[in-house]
């Protein structure tokens, strides 16, 4: 390819353009933009939705190594390069500031329920939900080498981890104090690299491997069947299709008039939609609305947004159509994105 006729000819009149363009700029010879420290102009390569840095996806995460949301960045995508990131508001920006492909963001979990913070940063940024992944989720109780548990003070962990081994860590006989920290595996690293002998940590066991710490207690979540669901965003939406399952997420705020949820519920039940997910969240922007009573003065409301995950992909006519009709009920509506259901069995995934 590259030394056939055509390329030569092109790479000959790249050349006669270039002369040209530095003649009328007033050089005397043949310089490209490299020599002359010029900015190099944006191609169309540039705004390829991905990857943009080789042929390497870079996936944005939550964490440190070790960490439930980089497995499920590598679940998602095999041959990908995790990013890790202080804070989720960081991993979106790595994405929306194109220093990475993707974020993987977790959203539920089948023990503690919705990752509510997670949803309103769904809102307050402008990335699309490209997949999803459900993860096994796996839980160890991690000690620097030569801690028994009868040594430990403190568990700390994400407060998600925290909450899914409640129970368990109350059976094993720790009712010491818990603290919350922003990941599971880094509060492995910052007992490791601290040495603390007093601490231990809820996290995988990759990160015992990482960090060098001893695994107490293997599968110390209170339910065997633990699974977190992460979505993956990216700067653009994927072309929606019907050959394969397809789940869509939309966020709306529904009309102030009676009945106007029940009418958006049934635009997808009168299509045979399958809901498979719907939450609420305060509107921050107008948390109350005040309304007249007739009977005693006035009331106040919560406003809410309301998330809905439905069976169906944007490009079915009946979503489409479920959708249109959602308009005259909603006064905002936004498709988070519609993107392959993560089908793979669950049963049997080998531990994390
Ligand atoms: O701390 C981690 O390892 C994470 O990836 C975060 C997270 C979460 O936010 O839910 C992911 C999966 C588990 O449910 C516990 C924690």
């Amino acid at each position: 390819m590259e030394n056939s006729g055509d390329g030569q000819q092109q790479q000959q009149q790249d050349l006669a353009e270039r002369a040209y363009l530095v003649q009328v700029n007033g050089y005397d010879s043949l310089a490209t933009p490299k020599d002359l420290n010029l900015p190099r102009p944006l191609s169309i390569s540039d705004f390829a939705p991905a990857p943009m840095h080789g042929s390497t996806l870079r996936v944005a995460y939550q964490g440190v190594p070790g960490a439930y949301s980089e497995a499920a960045a590598c679940k998602a995508y095999p041959e990908c390069e995790p990013v890790p990131c202080e804070q989720f508001e960081a991993a979106f920006q790595a994405v929306e500031l194109w220093l990475a492909d993707r974020a993987v963001l977790p959203v539920e979990n089948s023990l503690g329920g919705s990752i509510h913070r997670n949803y309103d940063l769904l809102l307050r940024h402008r990335l699309h939900i490209v997949g999803e992944v459900q993860l096994p989720v796996h839980h160890c109780l991690l000690a620097m080498p030569g801690v028994s548990k009868a040594d430990l003070r403190r568990v700390i962990s994400h407060p998600q981890a925290l909450a899914q081994c409640e129970h368990t860590l109350t059976r094993l006989g720790l009712s010491v104090a818990r603290e919350a920290v922003d990941d599971t595996a880094g509060a492995a690293q910052f007992i490791a690299e601290n040495n603390l002998r007093d601490t231990a940590a809820i996290a995988s066991n990759r990160a015992a491997e990482i960090y060098g710490m001893n695994i107490l207690a293997n599968g110390i979540q209170d339910d065997a069947g633990n699974v977190t669901r992460f979505v993956m965003l990216a700067r653009e939406p994927i072309i929606p299709r019907v050959d394969r399952p397809f789940k869509t997420s939309i966020v709306f705020a529904k009309e102030e008039a009676t009945g106007s949820l029940f009418k958006v519920l049934s635009a997808f039940a009168f299509r045979d939609i399958n809901l498979t997910k719907i939450e609420s969240r305060p509107q921050r922007k107008k948390p109350l609305r005040i309304v007249d009573d007739n009977n005693s003065g006035k009331s106040q409301y919560f406003e809410y947004l309301f998330y809905i995950d439905f069976e169906a992909s944007m490009a079915d006519k009946r979503a489409q159509n479920a959708l249109a009709e959602l308009q005259e009920f909603t006064s905002f509506l936004r498709v988070l994105g519609s993107y392959p259901m993560d089908v793979t069995p669950l049963v049997g995934s080998p531990p994390l």
